[in-house]
């Protein structure tokens, strides 16, 4: 079987892509799936029932889940024909760095009940392909292992905030000392939604201690609590996540994130116009409009949904970003000419990982961008600042 083999990161060619999956051919039927519903059906078998539910499931009845799907089929693409398509160009540049295509990493936590390298295969993939990666706070390992694997690889990180302000300074100064260029700040999650597949399958993955190294390794969290990590796991997993995502959150908490950092904040979990105004004025430098992947309040606004409102809002003050239900070329499409600068990718490159480690996070994500730059060719544009309003019409 051969993978990619003339393909080089950072100058990835989508008819390199292509190509190198046609003479797999040669050695019979390929071993790996193209098609994202393939790749999901085989981390369903890989994975116990506990860990692809958690995945794969979302909140209540799952109609937000669904919304951010079907918003897609809500806007068609209008081709341009008769375009010199040679030169193609999927780069973007956000905050001072060139990223490869206009996707990122979105921050999932708990790798480690997806596969034994946990968060540092999709952190490698991140770094070798030029997307950048944004880790999660309850990652499974800490922060500075993902930063040592990444070398210079562009890293975002993402925290949920503390109750405890001491320990959301020592969060922040880790991740600027680790070489993490932004930093996410996820909102909407301080309580977690009804999530009926996980509750079925009685299964938190933090109680058996996955999602905890960030918390463990940090001197602040440490302190406060009665006896080590490795001495009573359990007593400290209770403290973490009674401490890890501050329920009592409001924009003063935000202020206090804001002057602790210079690094670029960007606000993760925003769907409601109003929402992205008052975070501006309270210094954030980018929008994530997300509805955490369906996960948290069911019967919410898919995302989609939500974007033109938002940048009409905003008047491209600042970046805004999206996620939930990003699945293929034709979706990074319809969000960039709706107003995205950037979107995040999310269960695609988890359910990857399940099956094959680093090598099917890289494959997963070279798919999208061949996918993303045949799209934008044969709707005739050739670069990421040419999806404009009118490459999309509403249909239904
Ligand atoms: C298993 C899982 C874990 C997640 N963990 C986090 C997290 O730690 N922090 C965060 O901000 N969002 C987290 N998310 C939400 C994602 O960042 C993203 O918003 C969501 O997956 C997008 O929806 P999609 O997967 O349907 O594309 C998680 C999502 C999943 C599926
Ligand atoms: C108390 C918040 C924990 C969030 C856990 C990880 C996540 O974002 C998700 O499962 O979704």
């Amino acid at each position: 079987m051969r993978l990619g083999g003339r393909v080089q990161s950072l100058n990835i060619k989508s008819a390199d892509i292509q190509m190198s999956i046609y003479e797999s051919g040669d050695e019979g039927a390929r071993l790996l799936p193209v098609s994202l519903s393939e790749w999901e059906e085989r981390a369903e078998k890989k994975l116990d029932a506990g860990s692809f539910g958690y995945v794969h499931g979302g909140a209540g009845a799952g109609d937000t889940m669904r919304a951010n799907i079907d918003a897609f089929q809500t806007y068609r693409i209008r081709p341009r024909i008769c375009m010199d398509i040679s030169n193609r160009d999927l780069s973007v540049k956000l905050f001072g760095h060139k990223f490869t295509a206009p996707f990122l990493f979105a921050p999932i936590g708990v790798n480690s009940i997806f596969h034994p390298d946990a968060e540092l295969a999709p952190a490698k993939a991140a770094a070798k392909l030029g997307i950048p990666y944004i880790l999660s706070n309850v990652s499974t390992m800490d922060l500075e292992k993902v930063a040592e694997v990444m070398g210079d690889g562009i890293r975002w990180f993402q925290l949920y905030p503390p109750r405890n302000h001491e320990l959301t300074k020592s969060f922040l100064s880790r991740a600027e000392a680790a070489g993490y260029s932004a930093i996410v700040v996820t909102i909407d999650s301080t309580l977690l939604g009804w999530r009926e597949t996980d509750l079925r399958n009685a299964y938190l993955p933090f109680l058996s201690g996955h999602g905890m190294g960030n918390y463990f390794s940090d001197p602040v969290f440490c302190s406060m609590l009665d006896e080590s990590p490795e001495k009573n796991r359990k007593a400290a997993v209770k403290v973490a996540l009674d401490e890890g995502n501050n329920i009592c959150f409001t924009w003063k908490d935000l202020d206090f994130i804001r002057q602790q950092t210079k690094l670029p904040i960007l606000l993760k979990g925003v769907t409601h116009p109003d929402d992205a105004i008052v975070a501006i004025e309270h210094g954030v430098d980018g929008i994530i409009v997300s509805n955490h992947g369906g996960r948290q309040l069911d019967g919410a606004i898919g995302t989609l949904e939500a974007l033109p409102f938002i940048c009409e809002a905003v008047k491209e003050k600042v970046p805004i970003l999206m996620d939930s239900g990003i699945r293929r070329g034709a979706d990074i499409l319809k969000a960039m000419a709706l107003g995205a600068s950037a979107v995040l990718i999310g269960r695609p490159y988890v359910y990857a990982l399940a099956v094959a480690g680093q090598m099917g996070v890289e494959e997963v994500m070279k798919h999208l961008f061949t996918e993303t730059e045949l799209q934008m060719a044969i709707s005739g544009r050739t670069s990421i600042q040419e999806l404009d309003r009118s490459l999309v019409m509403k249909v239904n």
